[in-house]
């Protein structure tokens, strides 16, 4: 798990105040940074088309291209010329060193967009977009120098970005770099260390990005055990009752001991599974919302739904009143889509959001929610999927485009149900749960358009 910060300039205030690290020198290592990049993956002649805008962004990129003067074929651009103080004294010192500024966008080997980092404040001008539009068809090797150009703080393309094919962020990792808005854009993120390692750079943060090896398995250790030890999840089955089946099957391959499918009308369940038309006496958690549709009634769901049990809850019941109730309990686990997520607000009568303005300010969104329920667990789905309890933030930035599919949101909730009732609290089952998810999809062994939720299923069993 890593730190993950809106912005880092109280960090790099710090570094000049506290362990009087100037300015100059966490640019230097910046620099650094990516010439440490360039040099690990090209070699020497490699032609580097370096793009710096004005202010310090631009400077990390002037940096650069100095330090790999006279080793690389260097052509640096400067459209807006260099404006801030530390911009014009690396342009000095480039000059110095016998560089000449390049009057033109050329083809090259590898493309460094320094043009804009975390100064970006307004959208991109005609001129801008154009530059980056061309930068973007060159078939270049492509890093972005902090934050790819023209994505704002909140992750947002103004209204275009450079497409990096790697992120090489300064001292610390961004929540913009991992909004779902800029999946496309960022490629993969690396954090530069400024002159101090990260332990002394970063300080606490409520918002955390998760990592592979944040995740851990429902792993068995006690060997004198029964099927009673690992719990008893119950699934509400309502209309679509495949979309439960799934979610019990995920569940029951995730180390749950017992499920059983709870619906108002007999059905054919797989014969792992076990249905009742009542809530076992035994359930240890429930999940349900799940392709649940109209079947039921309130009072139905009042007989589900009114033990004191942790639960996980999906899809339809967003749009139900019962939600009311829901979220004023203990240990509830919330797994809305942006669209499910506006509905829930609307329902909860907290805000009117489209599902583009959700997307814009995702954390935001998040925050509306956490701040009147701080006690419930929200994992708001998405390329990008938050996972929030009252101040704290968790971002997944593991799951791949091949989730993209009907199904792949049961299998989520059958995983989190699964947690749940073995005893993980809401936010490590919420937490584990999306990881699980994740790192499944980039085990299955297949093109990523080819996934099915089955697939899913069988890599779940050998996480
Ligand atoms: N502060 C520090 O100690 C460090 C800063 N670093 C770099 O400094 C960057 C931040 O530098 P700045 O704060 O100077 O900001 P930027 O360099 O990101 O951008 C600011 C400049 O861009 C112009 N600008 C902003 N939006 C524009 C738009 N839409 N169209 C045209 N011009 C626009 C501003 O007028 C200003 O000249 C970071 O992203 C990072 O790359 C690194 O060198 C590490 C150390
Ligand atoms: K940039």
């Amino acid at each position: 798990m890593r730190n993950l910060y809106e912005s880092v300039t109280k960090l790099d205030h710090r570094c000049y105040d506290i362990y009087q690290l100037p300015e100059d020198i966490l640019m230097e290592h910046a620099a650094y940074a990516i010439t440490d990049q360039i040099k690990e993956r090209f070699e020497p002649g490699a032609k580097v088309l370096i793009v710096a805008g004005p202010g310090n962004n631009g400077g990390d990129g002037v940096a650069c291209a100095r330090q790999l003067l006279g080793e690389y074929d260097v052509h640096l651009f400067m459209p807006y010329g260099a404006k801030s103080s530390m911009c014009k004294l690396q342009l000095e010192r480039f000059y110095a060193c016998g560089g000449e500024l390049s009057e033109n966008l050329t083809d090259a080997d590898i493309v460094v967009d320094a043009l804009f980092g975390s100064g970006l404040s307004e959208p991109l001008n005609e001129e801008s977009q154009h530059i980056i539009t061309r930068l973007n068809e060159l078939q270049s090797f492509k890093i972005a120098c902090d934050i790819p150009s023209g994505i704002d703080s909140k992750g947002n393309p103004l209204p275009v970005a450079f497409v990096a094919d790697l992120t090489i962020t300064m001292g610390a990792m961004k929540l913009s770099l991992f909004m779902d808005l800029a999946k496309d854009y960022v490629g993969k993120v690396i954090v530069a260390d400024l002159g101090i390692s990260s332990k002394l750079y970063e300080s606490e943060s409520d918002y955390k990005l998760l990592e592979e090896s944040d995740l851990k398995p429902p792993y068995r250790t006690r060997f004198n055990s029964n099927k009673g030890t690992y719990g008893h999840l119950a699934l509400i089955a309502g209309e679509k009752e495949g979309a439960a089946i799934m979610a019990a099957l995920a569940a029951l391959r995730y180390g749950v001991g017992l499920v059983t499918l709870v619906t108002c009308e007999k059905i054919q369940v797989p014969y792992e599974l076990m249905h009742s038309s009542h809530l076992p006496p035994k359930t240890t958690a429930l999940a349900a919302g799940m392709g649940l549709g109209m079947e039921y009634s309130d009072e139905d769901l009042e007989e589900f739904l009114h033990k004191d049990l942790p639960m996980v809850i999906d899809a339809d019941l967003f749009y139900s009143s019962k939600i009311q109730e829901i979220v004023k309990r203990e240990k509830v686990v919330l797994t809305p889509h942006p669209k499910e997520f506006g509905a829930l607000l609307r329902n909860l009568n907290l805000a009117d959001l489209s599902v583009e303005e959700i997307q814009r300010d995702r954390i935001g969104a998040a925050k509306i929610f956490t701040k009147a329920y701080p006690e419930v667990v929200l994992l708001l789905k998405g390329a990008n999927p938050i996972i929030a309890q009252g101040e704290q933030f968790f971002i997944n930035p593991l799951g791949t485009n091949a989730l993209a599919k009907g199904g792949s949101g049961d299998i989520l909730t059958g995983l989190i149900g699964a947690l749940l009732a073995q005893g993980y609290d809401p936010l490590e089952a919420a937490i584990q749960g999306s990881l699980a998810h994740a790192i499944a999809s980039r085990k299955v062994d297949k093109a990523n358009y080819a996934l099915a939720p089955s697939d899913l299923i069988e890599v779940i069993g050998k996480l």
